[in-house]
């Protein structure tokens, strides 16, 4: 009887034994489970963040470059000194212009103007003051535009200015502003002010007609008329003493 109680105890012994072991085996796999799902997320969670990085930094490298580009292509278009388009850009919106002005019945202009005695500045107050001067000129003048009206820099202290909408009439009330604006100038130079009035010499080529037959080449035939032409009556108006405006009236057939 005893030899069967003890029997019976071991047998209940070692089956809690096995028991305990079965238990400790089945917590170790799954700790290894838990383990090995943790790191399974861990590698997703690096491979998203990595991905988010990169995203990040390919988003920041295409925005550096297009906003490069931007920046390339307005200096490409701009004048340095007055911040103005430039002569190329000018030239580009000019016959822009020109082709929207094809069977219109109210005229456009473009003109070419010329500051009067620069050298003369540049001689007295040196080169510096007369970048200034022509910064400020271009700002002054541009004031006295309408939002319509572009002014390029065509060249040295050469100005185009294209006025879509306007014949002489509108033209001379400009002018008029301008030379206004530039009699009271006054350039503040190193903290210097240096009174220096200025006055320009203007000629205007109005546009009344063009018809639409006219072909690439023809348009631009025409606009290299119309600039000569305003070109020539800046300088007429240079010669007949300067500070003043003259006009011309540009045909197709002229
Ligand atoms: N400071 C400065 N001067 C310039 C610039 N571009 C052209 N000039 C000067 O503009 C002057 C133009 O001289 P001229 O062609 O004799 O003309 P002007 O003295 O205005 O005489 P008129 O046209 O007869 O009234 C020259 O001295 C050029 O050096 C510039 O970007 N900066």
């Amino acid at each position: 009887m005893q030899d069967a109680q003890r029997l019976m105890l071991n047998f209940e012994l070692e089956l809690a034994e096995e028991k305990s072991l079965r238990l400790e085996q089945e917590n170790k796999l799954k700790s290894i489970i838990i383990e090995r799902n943790q790191s399974k997320h861990r590698f997703l969670m690096t491979v998203i963040s990595g991905a988010i990085v990169m995203l990040v930094l390919l988003v920041y490298v295409y925005m550096r470059e297009r906003n490069l580009k931007l920046k390339m292509s307005h200096l490409a278009m701009t004048d340095f000194l007055t911040g103005c388009p430039n002569r190329r850009n000018a030239m580009h919106q000019a016959k822009v212009m020109l082709s929207n002005q094809v069977n219109k019945k109210h005229s456009m202009t473009i003109a070419i103007l010329d500051v009067d005695n620069f050298k003369a500045v540049n001689d007295t107050y040196g080169h510096d003051v007369g970048d200034k001067v022509l910064q400020n000129l271009s700002s002054i003048m541009l004031g006295a535009l309408r939002e319509t009206d572009v002014m390029g820099r065509y060249g040295g202290e050469e100005f185009i200015i294209l006025l879509p909408n306007a014949g002489e009439k509108e033209v001379t009330i400009i002018f008029y502003r301008m030379q206004q604006a530039l009699k009271n100038h006054i350039c503040e130079y190193k903290g210097e002010s240096i009174v220096l009035p200025i006055t320009i010499s203007m000629g205007a080529s109005v546009v009344s007609y063009v018809p639409e037959q006219l072909d690439e080449n023809e348009q631009k035939l025409l606009l290299d008329t119309i600039i000569k032409k305003a070109d020539n009556k800046a300088y007429e108006a240079k010669e007949e003493g300067k500070d003043q405006l003259r006009f011309v009236a540009v045909s197709i057939d002229s």
